[in-house]
């Protein structure tokens, strides 16, 4: 086809001219200009309107006008047709190349996978398809080599680069017990881990995945362009039409003259660049968190992330590092730890954690205790020895007072930023234990920098609301809501949303109905399952000052499609006038070939600057140190 193109131009000069152009251009109108007309009828079809309705409008009148005009013996202009057939291919061709580069990128991360791995099978070493490793294997991995799934460490240390996967450079140290992501490198140690997720279920396969349906994904502002490319079709084909009947009855052209100023109109308004404006960005915009290790589940999320005036977070494992330590314990040492390791043996909560280690340290051992009730937001009851026992807060305390000297002292410890818990046993209060917990090392300035975009900032959290107001203090939060019963979290959000759109941080079991009933929800990577599936954001590195970069990155991409956008819609609009041929008398001229290089030069131009995102500077782009 491109070598009629080539010859095109000096068709009319060959053997035969006029039936040679004929010929050419009937074979470009059937091979490539069938597309466009199939595409249109169908939405057609739909009571819709598209760029291909434009295009095969357009270049059909031209190429039956031209059989029309040759029969009766008049000047023919196939080439028309024809050229612009081409130019429109061509920039599709373009597009998909520069589409291809800017989702290109996260799928590459596949291609990062080990081919093998060393695996303990019969009491033997051996080297076997990553494809064969099942969860439970016991895998080797030497300096150098790439960690082949995700797993535990169960002999040995080394540090890790898992840029590929959370976008931080710096090297991580691990050893026994911590975990590992398949497909991050090893450095200079050697060590086994226990595979626990192979295939799609590791870290990345996923990461790809939501990835991919993230670029897919659409934007709402993408229905309003619909909306107006709906109507602006038919408004152009009326326009064609005027042109046409102004320019032969009124003006006085010839008719071809009138023809060529109408079909040269239908061509440049072809909204092709409106419709590509908001899926090209999108693609960029969360291909490019992606690689920092912040996913942004759908262009809904990303565009909703960009009116949030508010940012609530949850407190433990959130704002702060979700590993507590016991440093206070009130009473008799070795009998407070004794009932609590009992009632903390099997509970999942951080606070249980704390206190098992402390009671491993101290050396005391949990024996068994019977009638377990967990209480959420409360606390645990037991019987130890037949006799009643319980650990938790003063929720709990519904039958029992604490006397004044253990309340103040028990203010003076959560002033401290320490959370207490209350431990009973045999019908009295013998004790407390006072858990503090570090905020990350980021907090305080991811808060900062919210709080410099003129947001608000509040802390939601199920623990005391001294504790509360002392680590908030301590990272620069304003607003404090404490004592929050796990299940009414959702309650307080739906109420500070009802002020302002808002996005909540958290990662507990516990914060994922407020995940998903926030405007945005952003979880911690290192959270739940439960929160990173009922978060819109997630950040893969667990650092706060992803939150920020996660709003700016929003909003430069949406900034971008308004961008886009509105570049798409000046550019046919102001091309319409030209093309109808106002300006003829200047001398300018837009013939239907020129009309459909400027057409796909729109749609390359919003590709490119769709590309620019991946170039458009972060207030916030090195990692806190
Ligand atoms: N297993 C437990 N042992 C002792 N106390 C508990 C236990 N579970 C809950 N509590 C008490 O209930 C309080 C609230 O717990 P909850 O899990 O709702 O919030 P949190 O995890 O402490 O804080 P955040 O909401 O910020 O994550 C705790 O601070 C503690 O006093
Ligand atoms: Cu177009
Ligand atoms: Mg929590």
């Amino acid at each position: 086809m491109f070598i009629g193109m080539i010859i095109m131009p000096f068709g009319y000069d060959l053997p035969g001219g006029m039936w040679t152009m004929f010929l050419l251009t009937t074979a470009v109108m059937v091979i490539s200009g069938r597309q466009f007309l199939q595409s249109a009828w169908a939405s057609f079809l739909n009571h819709h309107a598209n760029m291909d309705t434009l295009v095969a409008i357009g270049t059909f009148t031209a190429y039956f006008y031209s059989i029309y005009a040759m029969l009766t013996h008049q000047p023919v202009f196939y080439e028309s047709a024809a050229f612009v057939i081409t130019f429109v291919l061509l920039g599709q061709v373009f597009e998909e190349k520069m589409k291809h580069a800017a989702s290109g990128a996260v799928e590459k991360l596949m291609d990062l996978q080990a081919k093998d791995a060393l695996v303990l099978r019969d009491g033997k070493m051996m080297k076997i398809p990553l494809t064969k490793v099942e969860v439970g294997d016991l895998i080797r991995v030497k300096p150098g080599q790439k960690v082949a799934v995700d797993g535990i460490i169960t002999e040995g240390s080394s540090t890790i680069d898992e840029s590929m996967v959370t976008g931080e450079s710096i090297p991580v140290a691990k050893k026994t017990g911590d975990a590992v992501i398949g497909s991050t490198i090893n450095n200079t140690g050697t060590f086994m881990f226990k595979a626990s997720k192979v295939g799609n279920d590791t870290l990345l396969a996923q990461i790809v995945e939501l990835v991919k349906k993230a670029q897919t994904s659409h934007a709402p502002i993408q229905k309003t362009v619909d909306k107006i490319a709906d109507i602006f079709v038919p408004i152009v084909i009326i326009v064609a039409i005027l042109t046409f009947v102004v320019w032969y009855t009124l003006l006085g052209a010839s008719l071809v003259n009138a023809m060529l100023f109408a079909v040269s109109v239908i061509i440049i308004a072809c909204p092709c660049a409106l419709g590509i404006a908001t899926p090209t960005a999108l693609m960029v915009g969360t291909g490019r968190s992606a690689k920092m290790g912040i996913l942004i589940k759908n262009g809904e999320i990303l565009e909703a992330a960009n009116s949030i005036k508010t940012v609530v977070f949850d407190k433990t494992g959130t704002i702060t590092v979700g590993k507590p330590r016991v440093t206070d314990i009130i009473g008799d040492q070795q009998k407070v730890l004794e009932v609590a390791v009992n009632l903390e043996a099997t509970s999942e909560h951080p606070l249980a954690a704390a206190i098992l280690n402390k009671a491993k340290e101290a050396g005391i051992v949990a024996h068994e205790a019977q009638n377990f009730t967990a209480i959420e937001g409360k606390g645990i009851q037991a019987q130890i020895s037949n006799k009643k026992a319980f650990i938790g807060n003063q929720r709990l305390l519904t039958d029992y007072q604490l006397d004044d000297q253990t309340a103040a002292k028990m203010v003076q410890l959560q002033n401290e930023a320490k959370t207490v818990v209350i431990v009973g046993f045999d019908d009295k209060i013998i004790g407390l234990i006072a858990v503090q917990d570090t905020p990350k090392k980021s907090s305080a300035a991811a808060i900062a920098a919210l709080k410099k975009r003129g947001l608000r900032t509040v802390m939601l959290t199920g623990d005391n609301k001294h504790v509360a107001r002392a680590i908030a203090d301590h990272v620069g939060i304003d607003e404090v809501i404490a004592d929050v019963l796990p299940g009414d979290k959702a309650d307080k959000v739906k109420e500070l949303q009802q002020q302002a759109p808002l996005a909540f941080v958290g990662d507990g079991i516990n914060d994922a109905p407020a995940l998903t009933t926030a405007n945005v929800g952003i979880a911690m990577g290192s959270g739940t399952d439960i929160a990173i599936e009922s978060g819109g954001i997630v950040l893969v590195k667990n650092d706060l000052l992803d939150v920020v970069r996660a709003l700016e990155l929003s909003q430069k991409t949406f900034n971008r499609i308004k961008l886009n956008l509105f570049w798409a819609f000046i550019y046919n609009t102001l091309g319409i006038p030209v093309a109808a041929g106002l300006f003829s008398g200047l001398g300018l001229i837009l013939s239907p070939e020129l009309a459909g290089v400027f057409m796909a030069l729109s749609s390359i131009s919003v590709v490119a600057s769709s590309l620019l995102l991946n170039r458009v500077k972060l207030t916030h782009t090195a990692p806190a140190v």
